[in-house]
């Protein structure tokens, strides 16, 4: 029997995240720079008749009463379009990343699932398709199957080239909180924002802090009135020393703090609460 393949799917981390405007359908428009890291789940696949899927790692448990997992519902997509039968595998997937938390975990598992099966199954899909299937299954999808830096447009597929980015560390806080997507931008009030200007490159970690700064996360005010520990960890990760910027990644819980490098971002972790989930590192797929 082939061995088993195995495919991470790191967390997405929105640097900013404009909403600029929305459409007939309710969809919101986005204006994001999207980073990848400093954690994973990941997804294994060995080859078998029919489609299965096992759940494990610290956070499987709250996908336990998960219908559909978003994992299942990518191999369908990917093997409906692969020939009559359909291929089958059996998956495994170690949950690290928390669940409804901002930092796209369903998707980039969902993207993990693309990549993988593609190889598994010998497709050769291609990107271009395979950013096609990935829209289908939800708006970050697309840019988690690319899993690195990208400027996400439109309601998030509409990807284009990030600003070259320097070295520096990310360390995610998440309170414990599960926040929903639908809610938080239910709660979104007032003006749209226009979508940001960046530069071609950052020459260092400040120097991206400063022109994020200017910018924000237009998710983060109704996130923090619907789940008041997201300003906790916004201010306990801007205490932290080093911190050159605290903001919270998409719809939240999870906030980031941004720092030179890996390492600041490492020696900060451990000053957090221990209660809250946290993960410490440098980017994932880009950067110096
Ligand atoms: C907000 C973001 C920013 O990267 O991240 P997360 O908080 O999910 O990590 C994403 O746009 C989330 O993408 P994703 O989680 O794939 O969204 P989907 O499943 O397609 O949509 C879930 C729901 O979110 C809302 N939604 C999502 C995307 C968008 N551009 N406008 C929206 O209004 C809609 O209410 C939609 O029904
Ligand atoms: N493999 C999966 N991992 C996480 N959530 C999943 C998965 N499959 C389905 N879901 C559903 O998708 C919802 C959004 O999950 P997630 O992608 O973690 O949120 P976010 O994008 O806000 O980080 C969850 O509440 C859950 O019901």
């Amino acid at each position: 029997m082939t061995a088993a393949e195995t495919e991470p799917a790191p967390a997405k981390v929105n640097l900013f995240l404009h909403v600029t405007g929305r459409r007939a359908d309710g969809y919101h428009l986005l204006d994001s720079l999207a980073v990848f890291g400093p954690a994973a789940d990941t997804l294994e696949a060995a080859p078998a008749r029919s489609l299965t899927l096992s759940v494990e790692g610290p956070f499987g448990a709250a996908l336990a009463d998960e219908a559909d997992n978003l994992v299942l519902r990518a191999a369908r997509a990917l093997a409906g379009a692969a020939g009559d039968p359909p291929p089958g595998a059996a998956l495994r997937l170690v949950k690290r990343l928390p669940v409804a938390s901002g930092i796209g975990g369903g998707s980039a598992d969902a993207a993990a699932a693309l990549r993988l099966l593609d190889r598994l199954w010998g497709l050769g899909s291609g990107p271009d398709r395979l950013a096609r299937l990935a829209a289908t299954l939800g708006a970050d999808v697309p840019v988690c199957v690319r899993s690195g830096p990208a400027r996400m447009g439109g309601v998030g597929g509409d990807l284009s080239p990030a600003p070259a980015l320097p070295e520096c560390g990310l360390l995610l806080a998440n309170p414990g909180a599960a926040l929903a997507t639908p809610a938080v931008f239910r709660a979104r009030t007032g003006a749209f924002s226009a979508p940001a200007a960046l530069p071609e490159r950052w020459p260092d970690a400040a120097a991206m802090a400063r022109d994020l700064g200017r910018l924000g996360n237009d998710l983060e005010a109704p996130a923090i009135a619907l789940c008041p520990p997201v300003g906790e960890a916004l201010a306990a990760l801007r205490a932290l020393p080093g911190c050159l910027l605290a903001r919270m990644s998409g719809s939240g819980a999870t906030c980031f703090g941004l720092f030179a490098d890996a390492a600041a971002a490492r020696r900060a972790a451990a000053l957090l609460p221990s209660a809250w989930w946290n993960a410490a590192g440098g980017l994932y797929g880009g950067g110096a």
